[in-house]
């Protein structure tokens, strides 16, 4: 397992050494690069939390907005030791690209707190929240900027934000801001599917990529590093079109099992035991060595610099499914290319997650619920479109998938400056 060091340092430059060779191939207006190459807004608060032993802690939490060409900031809230101002301008960066290329409208932000959240009792944490919630303030709303879960946060705490931000509002006002969060709990304004959306999509591109390849899922063996919301549901999308887990890799150790593994026993057994060491079947794997475990399939689901040049060379596998954000950097990329191991970027891969929000968004703003299958259709539709533009850019700029999928996503934001004129 990558060093969480190593999840963090230099993603805004890896943001950075992507977005440059995009503009350099599809030869961006040098003003849309010069507004690009900046986020908007850097919001960081400092605030006070009393904890369960009565002593206060101070945490730090941000919020970057990146850009809002195309509409509102959208994307999610981390929790972690590795969340700073760099990590949050990468994420926040990737988000408006992701919206940009899977047509939605929206911009990119994204925030955090940077914490350990073992280290806090459910109490500390839903206080924690809701104190963050406020000192954001303004700063997020349902029209502006729309937070939603990513690493250790989950519906429960987009819960306390949206029952917290509303309190902020009168009475008359409340149930209009149902919307300024996504990830809710079905039940709360959430969206049915939302919880796999993430892991759905990310096997919605791995079947068009099968396709483009003239091959199945059925029979792949697979490995997947990171076993919360998106490892686990991605597992279960895979397995449901017969490919097999071989590997599993999370922050509590590596199991590895040739024949298959089981992810919704394993899932249960994470469920008790709070760790995925020690499952029936499996033994422990050098931790170091995952990636280059017998496989036809990646799919990172985990934190970001986690294939890079100590190990990408390793990799057998034909193709890496980037369920997290960032997990390859810009010379792990280059090996993987040299090689020739597909990528699925990112900001396609893992963007089943923003469109499950924004039908959230969309269910909340006109009163409506939809039901799993109307989720289900329209999150395979919008998925597939996207690929298909991928591929399409692909072929027209003779470039790698990542590169043809900026080139899409900054197309489209390029078009709207022009069309109301950069400079107004
Ligand atoms: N939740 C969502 O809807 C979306 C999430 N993503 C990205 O997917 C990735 C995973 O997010 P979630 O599943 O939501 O988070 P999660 O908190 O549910 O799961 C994170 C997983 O990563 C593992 N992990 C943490 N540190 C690790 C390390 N050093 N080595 C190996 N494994 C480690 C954890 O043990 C856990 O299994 C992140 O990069 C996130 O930004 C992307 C799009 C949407
Ligand atoms: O659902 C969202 O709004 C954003 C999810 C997210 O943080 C991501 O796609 O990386």
């Amino acid at each position: 397992m990558a060093t969480a060091e190593k999840a963090r340092v230099g993603m805004y430059e890896n943001v950075k050494n992507q977005f440059e060779k995009a503009a350099a191939v599809m030869g961006l207006d040098e003003s849309v690069k010069k507004i690009l190459s900046i986020t908007n807004n850097e919001i960081v608060v400092h605030f006070p939390v009393k904890m369960d032993n009565g002593k206060v802690e101070v945490f730090t939490g941000y919020r970057v907005q990146h850009n809002n060409a195309l509409g509102p900031y959208k994307g999610g809230l981390r929790y972690h030791h590795t969340v700073d101002i760099d990590a949050a301008r990468a994420l926040a960066t990737w988000m408006t690209w992701k919206t940009s290329l899977a047509g939605l409208p929206y911009g990119g932000g994204k925030g955090g707190i940077q914490i350990d959240p073992k280290l806090y009792s459910q109490g500390e944490l839903e206080r924690i929240t809701r104190r963050f919630t406020y000192a954001l303030g303004d700063n997020i709303g349902p029209e502006h900027d729309i937070p939603a879960p990513d690493v250790n946060t989950n519906a429960q705490m987009m819960a306390w934000i949206a029952d917290t931000y509303m309190s902020t509002k009168s009475p008359a006002e409340r149930s209009k801001n149902q919307h300024v969060v996504t990830g809710k709990p079905v039940g709360s304004g959430g969206l049915e599917g939302r919880d796999r959306a993430t892991g759905f999509g990310v096997v919605v591109t791995l079947e068009s990529w099968a396709k483009v390849k003239g091959t199945s899922l059925e029979g792949k063996k697979y490995i997947v590093q990171g076993f919360g919301n998106v490892g686990y549901w991605a597992a279960h999308f895979m397995n449901k079109n017969g490919a097999i887990l071989v590997g599993v890799q999370d922050a509590t150790g590596t199991i590895y099992n040739p024949e298959g593994i089981d992810p919704e026993a394993l899932l249960r057994y994470q469920t008790d035991n709070a760790t995925i060491t020690g499952f029936k079947g499996t033994q422990e794997y050098d931790s170091k060595s995952f990636f280059g475990i017998d496989c036809d399939i990646i799919i990172p689901a985990a934190l970001g610099n986690q294939i890079t040049d100590e190990n990408a060379s390793d990799i057998k596998a034909m193709v890496v499914a980037e369920g997290a954000n960032g997990p390859t950097d810009t010379e792990g990329e280059a090996i993987l290319i040299a090689n020739g191991v597909d990528i699925i970027p990112d900001i396609l891969c893992n963007s089943g997650g923003v469109i499950g929000s924004y039908f959230e968004w969309l269910q909340n703003r006109n009163g409506e619920i939809w039901t799993m299958d109307d989720v289900i259709v329209k999150l395979r539709k919008k998925i597939e479109e996207a690929f298909g533009k991928v591929i399409t850019s692909s072929a027209q700029f003779k470039t790698d998938w990542r590169t043809a999928a900026y080139i899409v996503a900054l197309t489209r934001i390029e078009m709207a400056y022009k069309q109301r004129g950069i400079f107004p």
